[in-house]
């Protein structure tokens, strides 16, 4: 089975000297309502995974991204998930734009480095979190 691809962003406001990060809590399914997230979604049939990232951003907050390098994960650079056959890209991004929490989410917050953990992430998130929080400036 080819594993189900999901793409997101960790979305700062600086690509050269990121401080913040946007994290965006779930709103649905059950399970996941209440958990904190990067913005994102599953890439759909055919469409390219960088063309999802901007159409599920632009759904679920309103707005335009410039977009950045990938945070690479351990698995051929994808980050594994809970879900089994899923995995995650994640790429770095500036939001155009003051984000909303237009759809799928009922919250956001700017987090600064030394308040990432000050939320609960899905559980799948620990390590991207981690990778996010090297980079951060303080
Ligand atoms: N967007 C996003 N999904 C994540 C993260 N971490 C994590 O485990 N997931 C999981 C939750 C879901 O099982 C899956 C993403 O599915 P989704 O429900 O957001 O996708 P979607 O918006 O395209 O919705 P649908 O087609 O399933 O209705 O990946 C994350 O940081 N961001």
């Amino acid at each position: 089975m080819t594993a189900q691809l999901v793409v997101a962003a960790a979305l700062v406001d600086d690509l050269t000297r990121p401080t913040r990060l946007l994290a965006a809590r779930r709103s649905a399914p059950p399970a996941l309502a209440g958990q904190w997230e990067f913005p994102g979604g599953k890439v759909e049939p055919e469409e390219d995974p960088v063309t999802a990232l901007r159409r599920e951003l632009r759904e679920e907050l309103g707005v335009g991204i410039q977009l950045g390098q990938q945070i690479a994960g351990p698995r051929e650079g994808r980050w594994p998930l809970s879900v089994p056959g899923l995995t995650l890209v994640l790429w770095w991004a500036v939001p155009l734009g003051e984000p909303r929490p237009l759809e799928d989410h009922d919250a956001l917050r700017w987090l600064a480095r030394g308040q990432l953990s000050a939320v609960p992430w899905l559980a799948s998130n620990a390590p991207m979190v981690e990778a996010v929080r090297a980079s951060l400036e303080p």
